[in-house]
């Protein structure tokens, strides 16, 4: 009989989880499966697919992009753009962008920079879409975008409300801008992006409209950002059409300056990296938040804030999930934490006396409507239970006829049990064991195991009991008190899901009416979180706070850079003065690996650091906000680029010669190697010359070169704006002493006789390069050396040479020579 009543359980099991027993899953798995689900949310891959559209009209272009996974649209308002398209450059470096949508009638500059973007892969046909001109009209978009369905409009809004509404969340005065969201919702919709597979009722998701603008800026091209380490490698889908290789971030700025608690956190410090600025306003606020976060007196508040943010989620791909009902329990789980912990957030920065502008933002955005989602998931969603079903379950006391129906289904399995006893006493007495069990669309069964009297197929047939089906060796009927539980009951743990599944989706439409305070949290909680780590970072490698100003300097006092200082023990700290007085202009010579390399990217990281926001690495410093930041330094990726190395160098530079202003920074690391040196240095030389000749207007540039003639021989214009600079070195007889300390002045040697026996050169071969390096200083005949073998062949023509440069052709008879050579050359 123990056999008996486990069978009753089971038969129960098997109709609620409507699998059959091949099928069955343990509850370890759905526990794996939930773990999974919030692994996934916790993943940090950036497996975002992005679609873009460009309309540019009368010099100011207008960008929309549309993210596949956030479900949200982002619009650049109108801004400048000059035929080098780097707005256009610049945005797509940070979207990368599946394809880029635009008006078929087109600027044909225009369209090859987009094809250009586009790299060189297979898919680059497909890459820029060209829609007719009528798709991306004013009127036409502007009717497109006031017909959106946004989840934060409430259904019962008039439609002069909902005009009220999308005004605010889209400036429809920047015309370009209106222009490429319509064309983009236009392909979005012929396209069905991401709702290939929906019916086709279903429109393309939108959860939100965001705006973003580039004017206030710094420029930073993608090989900059290499050359300097800040990113290391970037991931991205779209790679493999430019032929990029993907992989995690190598050592990098962004790597060691990354300590993000959360997900969001990174997604934005990545952004900030991305987009340094040049608001004064705006930078003070997070270098006033750095200082604050990085006072130890303020360790506490710190590390409570850390402890919360490290439960704040993506919100969007949550609620995208959410407008298609799709949301994993791990996911209302993830809501919940986040809107918990955001309400303690929030709470905390109300408390502070401090005045910081994301105090002030977080105690006005962190709404009394946190408190309520929370309050509101809490009640409703059963976490444990529904992470056991693998369902979204609902508490108890939520809805008084749901609790009813579940009572009645938790007291099934004893009633069943009763039901299979009764059925049992009726049965013959060959048959000794039964059980009742739930099938949805079947109803309730009776399962009968087989025995000798029913083996044969013709004898299935029981008195009084219609025979339904057979598996498993287990033949199944319906009996009267079967079809009786069937009235009574009917289809319980059905209508319980269906009930269920309505309550959901209430809860789900009133989460999404209050989706812009949610989104508003995470950009304000991913924000502190920047803030934070800018902080621990300030206090773990000693950083200080750059002095920001409009003037147009950059004064350094023992500047370090950020990730050689980490690699090499001691590091030597260096000044940099660069202004209208000091001059703006430094030429850096001096031996190999005396440290110009370093020293120039250095002062690049510096000022990008500043830009951000962040503390930097000096005693103190004062930094003119920089509009634009070029480099030319060479790296292993340049010369992977397709590209000659030196077409990319010369290619970098024209960018530097005709975008740099006043206030960029240009840094030129060894400019004109990869070519004959006489072209090299000419380059150079007429770059430096062409900025020194615009006087005022010659942005901050530094230069290292090993073209000690450019020194020796004058050959740059005396100008106040230009200086020479050099590397400490101290020459003891044989060894070089590296000082790695900037002095003014010039070297006239590049010592890489000593670099190369301190890398393990031969000393025979150091010693033969010195010795025709001296002859050539000299002048002088380089002395011949090499084998036995091939000096017995020099001597040999040489006497051949020599003997023919005697004969005297006016009066020596020339064949009679040659004769006597040829014997001469048989017999030897
Ligand atoms: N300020 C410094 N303090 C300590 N060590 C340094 C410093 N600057 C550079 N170094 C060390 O010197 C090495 C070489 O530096 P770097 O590559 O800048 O030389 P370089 O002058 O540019 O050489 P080359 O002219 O051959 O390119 C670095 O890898 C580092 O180990």
């Amino acid at each position: 009989m123990a056999d008996f009543s486990s069978s009753v359980s089971g038969g129960r099991m098997e109709g609620v989880q409507l699998r059959s027993e091949s099928e069955d899953i343990t509850s370890a798995d759905v526990t794996t499966d939930a773990r999974r689900n919030l692994q996934s949310d916790d993943d940090e891959e950036d497996d975002f697919q992005t679609y873009m559209s460009v309309v540019w009209q009368g010099g100011k272009v207008g960008i929309a992009y549309y993210d596949i996974d956030t479900t949200c649209f982002y619009m650049m308002m109108d801004t400048v753009e000059t035929m080098d398209f780097h707005i256009i450059s610049k945005v797509f470096e940070q979207v990368k962008p599946m394809c880029i949508v635009t008006t078929a009638k087109q600027d044909e500059g225009l369209l090859a920079k987009l094809k250009s973007l586009g790299g060189k892969g297979p898919e680059i046909d497909d890459f820029v879409q060209l829609l007719p001109t009528l798709d991306f009209s004013l009127e036409v978009s502007k009717r497109r975008i006031l017909s959106m369905n946004l989840p934060s409009i409430p259904n019962h809004f008039t439609e002069s409300e909902r005009t009220l509404h999308m005004s605010s969340l889209v400036p429809f005065d920047n015309i370009c801008m209106v222009r490429a969201v319509g064309g983009l919702l236009k392909f979005l919709d012929k396209k069905r992006v991401g709702i290939e597979l929906e019916s086709t009722e279903t429109r393309v998701p939108i959860l939100a409209m965001r705006t973003f603008s580039l004017e206030c800026l710094m420029i930073v091209d993608d090989a900059s950002y290499s050359a300097l380490q800040i990113f290391q490698q970037r991931n991205h889908p779209s790679g493999y059409k430019s032929g990029a290789s993907s992989g995690k971030e190598g050592l990098s700025l962004f790597r060691i300056m990354n300590r993000c608690k959360s997900i969001i956190g990174s997604k934005m410090l990545r952004q900030w990296f991305m987009q340094p600025l040049k608001d004064m306003a705006k930078l003070e606020q997070r270098q006033d938040a750095v200082a604050f976060f990085a006072n130890p007196r303020n360790i506490e508040v710190t590390s409570t804030l850390e402890d919360c943010l490290k439960h704040v989620k993506h919100i969007p791909r949550i609620l995208a999930r959410m407008t298609s009902s799709q949301a994993t329990i791990a996911q209302w789980q993830a809501l919940y934490k986040t809107a918990y912990n955001a309400t303690y957030i929030g709470d905390v920065c109300r408390q502070q006396k401090v005045r910081l502008e994301v105090f002030r933002k977080i105690g006005e955005k962190f709404t009394e409507d946190l408190h309520r989602i929370a309050d509101l998931i809490h009640r409703i969603v059963d976490v444990e239970e529904s992470t056991i079903q693998n369902k979204f379950v609902v508490k108890q006391n939520v809805d008084p006829d749901l609790d009813e129906k579940k009572r009645t289904y938790n007291g099934l399995p004893d009633f069943m049990t009763k039901v299979a006893q009764s059925e049992l006493n009726q049965l013959g007495e060959e048959i000794t064991e039964c059980n009742v069990i739930y099938l949805p669309q079947l109803g309730y069964l009776l399962a009968i195991p087989l025995c000798d009297s029913i083996r044969e197929e013709d004898n299935y047939n029981i008195p009084n009991l219609e025979f339904v089906f057979m598996s498993s060796n287990m033949v199944h009927y319906k009996s009267e008190s079967t079809k009786e539980l069937d009235l009574l009951l009917g289809d319980v743990q059905c209508e319980i899901a269906d009930q269920e599944t309505v309550i959901m989706h209430r809860l789900q439409n009133t989460i999404l009416e209050h989706s812009q305070v949610l989104l508003d949290v995470m950009d304000c909680a991913a924000e502190l979180d920047c803030l934070i780590t800018l902080a621990n970072c300030a206090r773990e490698y000693n950083y200080t706070r750059p002095q920001l100003t409009q003037d147009n300097i950059i004064h350094v006092t023992a500047g370090r850079h950020p990730l050689q200082e980490l690699c090499c023990s001691p590091f030597v700290p260096n000044e940099t003065y660069s202004d209208e007085h000091v001059g703006r202009m430094k030429v850096l010579t001096g031996p190999n690996a005396s440290g110009k390399s370093i020293y120039l990217k250095q002062v690049a990281l510096i000022v990008f650091m500043a830009q951000i926001g962040s503390f930097i690495p000096a005693e103190s410093a004062v930094v003119g906000l920089m509009d634009r930041l070029f480099t030319r330094i060479r790296t292993l990726e340049t010369v992977s680029a397709g590209l000659s190395t030196f077409m990319m160098d010369l290619s970098q530079v024209s960018s530097a010669v005709n975008n740099a202003t006043e206030r960029s920074l240009v840094i030129l690391d060894e400019f004109g190697k990869g070519t004959e040196s006489s072209d090299g240095i000419a380059l150079l030389c007429a770059t430096l010359k062409q900025w020194l000749s615009s006087g005022t207007r010659c942005p901050h540039v530094f230069v290292s070169t090993h073209f000690h003639a450019l020194v020796t021989k004058s050959m740059l214009p005396k100008s106040t704006h230009l200086k020479f600079q050099t590397m400490e070195v101290i020459e003891d007889g044989n060894t070089l002493v590296f000082l790695y300390q900037l002095i003014d002045g010039s070297t006239s040697h590049s010592y890489a006789s000593h670099i190369a026996e301190a890398s393990g050169l031969p000393s025979a071969i150091i010693k033969r390069g010195k010795q025709v390096c001296e002859c050539l200083g000299e002048n002088k005949l380089v002395n011949r050396v090499g084998t036995s073998k091939s000096e017995s062949a020099f001597i040999k023509y040489k006497a051949i040479v020599d003997s023919f440069l005697k004969v005297d052709l006016d009066k020596d008879d020339l064949v009679e020579y040659l004769e006597s050579l040829k014997q001469h050359i048989d017999k030897n």
